[in-house]
């Protein structure tokens, strides 16, 4: 990769703007800040060919996974790495703020109208703001603070409970090491929790580490745990870490040696937790497994005292509260006609007379008149509304609210982009699929469109000549050609009630 590459100004003023994607931004973060040195930008062809083949950059530099960047074709196109005048992409985070520039020496054509962009990467800005901002300090100025000798790092991608707290201590004693806890910050919630609950739960086991630097890492999950796990070698030594704790899928290859940890089990003949094979069957608790802690906190159990230090239990109560407390997103999809607006308005109104929360009905006529004026029937103003229908639904819902949308949504994608960002936002998502037969929904045809469009007077017509993408993911199915309007209603409710969503009550006179 060239390096010491020097910008002017006026290339800069004028050159294109991109917000790449979370993953990438998180890269870039690491990028500059010199967490994946000694990779100085976005891999370019003959470095990604070179790593597929010998393991190594194209000029020789060691290095385990692709880091890459890919923007829309259109972004592409006027970008020409041999022109000094065009050359330069300035990357912006999700709200417009510079964060670096690219300087583009190899562009190609990836899948589907995007385009890989090669290249390196420099700062622009201050690096911009997230909370615990004062946290995510660079490994330099990370490496400066730390004692010599040996360094234990800990990757806190979860909550640390007693079994982790335990592991750090006995590590950290056996080793003789000085303590640095990185807390992952890269994605909106790891494990249902955003970075800002995780780094405060972190914070509260504090005074059960011993003495520990604590710093924030812009790191993102790969989706193959072997890359993520070289990777978070490679940051981990660039932080100054000499001794990795293994949280299992850590792998070595940085130059740093990973401790794996025996299991350990609560003895409760003494309090103590030690090696599980050192306990006696009968006076043993294994830990509780992530999916168990948060099935607690969702049903409002205390988190117990033998497993969960009482502050971090505290912030974790906090950040996920009880699902009767958390903001859901109640999502119906079907055919028009199929009977979305009539249980969705009976079911606004049951939860309304209930009046433990705050109802927002987002009807798909409301919708497109409100917030999705001007868009038709295509593909692509199909996913937009839906899209902005789930964006709408989601903030409603991180605050706490109850959304029910009733879109057509026929795209099996948009319906899970909808489902991501709800849960990105902390809160449940319930996916209802009004699964009324094709027959029944245009024997109603209420608005003469399906007449029309078997008549030839309309195109693009959801079930007759557009496509609805049946859910395979539905956590409930209603067909109304066999229940009535109130049933259907109860049955959402039931859902609702049986899963923790909605408080139980009975029912009124
Ligand atoms: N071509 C075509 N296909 C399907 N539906 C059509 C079409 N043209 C107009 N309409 C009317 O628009 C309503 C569906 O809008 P949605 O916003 O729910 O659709 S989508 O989710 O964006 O696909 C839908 O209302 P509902 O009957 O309430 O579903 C129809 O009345
Ligand atoms: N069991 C039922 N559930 C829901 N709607 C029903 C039922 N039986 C008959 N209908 C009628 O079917 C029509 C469904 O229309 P609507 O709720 O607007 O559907 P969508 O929103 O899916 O287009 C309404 O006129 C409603 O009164």
């Amino acid at each position: 990769m060239s390096k010491g590459w020097v910008l002017p100004d006026d290339v800069l003023r004028d050159a294109p703007v991109y917000t790449p994607r979370p993953g990438e931004l998180a890269d870039l973060e690491l990028l500059v800040s010199g967490a994946y040195a000694p990779l100085e930008g976005f891999l370019t062809r003959a470095d990604l060919t070179s790593l597929s083949r010998r393991g190594r950059l194209a000029d020789g530099t060691s290095w385990p996974v692709p880091v890459t960047l890919q923007v829309p074709a259109a972004v592409a196109e006027g970008l020409r790495p041999g022109d000094p005048e065009a050359r330069v992409l300035v990357l912006t985070d999700g709200e417009g703020a510079p964060l670096a520039a690219l300087d583009v020496q190899d562009v190609w054509p990836t899948r589907d109208g995007m385009a890989g962009l090669g290249g390196p990467v420099k700062r622009l800005g201050d690096g911009g703001h997230a909370p615990f901002q004062r946290l995510r300090r660079s490994p330099e100025e990370i490496r400066a603070l730390l004692p010599p000798g040996r360094v234990l790092g800990v990757i806190a991608d979860r909550p640390l409970h007693r079994p982790q707290l335990a592991h750090i201590a006995h590590t950290t004693r056996t080793l003789g090491a000085h303590l640095l806890v990185m807390i992952p910050v890269g994605e909106d919630a790891t494990g249902g929790l955003a970075p800002e609950a995780l780094v405060r739960t972190i914070f509260a086991a504090r005074d059960r580490m011993p003495p520990a630097t604590l710093v924030t890492v812009p790191m993102a999950r790969r989706r193959d745990e072997i890359s993520d796990a070289l990777l978070r070698a490679r940051v981990s030594a660039a932080y100054g870490v000499t001794h990795l704790l293994s949280a299992g899928e850590t792998l070595s290859g940085a130059g740093l040696k990973v401790v794996v940890p025996r299991e350990l089990a609560y003895d409760n003949r003494d309090g103590q937790w030690r090696w599980r094979d050192d306990i006696p069957p009968r006076n043993r608790r294994l830990a509780l497994t992530p999916e168990e802690i948060d099935d607690h906190l969702d049903r409002g159990f205390p988190l117990p005292e033998w497993h969960t230090p009482p502050a971090v239990a505290k912030e974790l109560t906090r950040a996920r509260p009880p699902r009767r407390h958390r903001g859901v997103v109640v999502f119906l999809t079907g055919l028009s006609g199929s009977g979305k607006s009539t249980i969705a308005s009976g079911l606004a109104d049951a939860l309304r007379e209930a009046g433990d929360r705050t109802i927002t009905l987002l009807d798909g006529d409301v919708v497109r008149r409100e917030l999705s004026a001007g868009l038709t029937f295509s593909r692509a103003d199909r996913d937009l509304n839906v899209r902005r229908i789930g964006w709408v639904a989601a903030e409603i819902a991180r605050h706490r609210g109850l959304a029910i949308c009733c879109p057509i949504a026929p795209y099996a994608q948009a319906r899970a982009n909808a489902r991501q960002m709800a849960e990105a936002a902390g809160a449940g998502f319930v996916l209802v699929h009004v699964a009324t037969p094709l027959e029944v929904c245009e024997q109603r045809d209420r608005k003469g469109l399906y007449a029309r469009a078997r008549a030839g007077l309309l195109t693009g017509m959801t079930g007759i000549d557009d496509p609805y993408e049946e859910p395979t993911d539905a956590d409930l199915v209603l067909d109304t050609s066999k229940i009535s309007i109130e049933e259907g209603v109860q049955r959402v409710l039931g859902l609702l009630t049986e899963s923790g969503w909605v408080e139980p009550r009975l029912q009124p006179a």
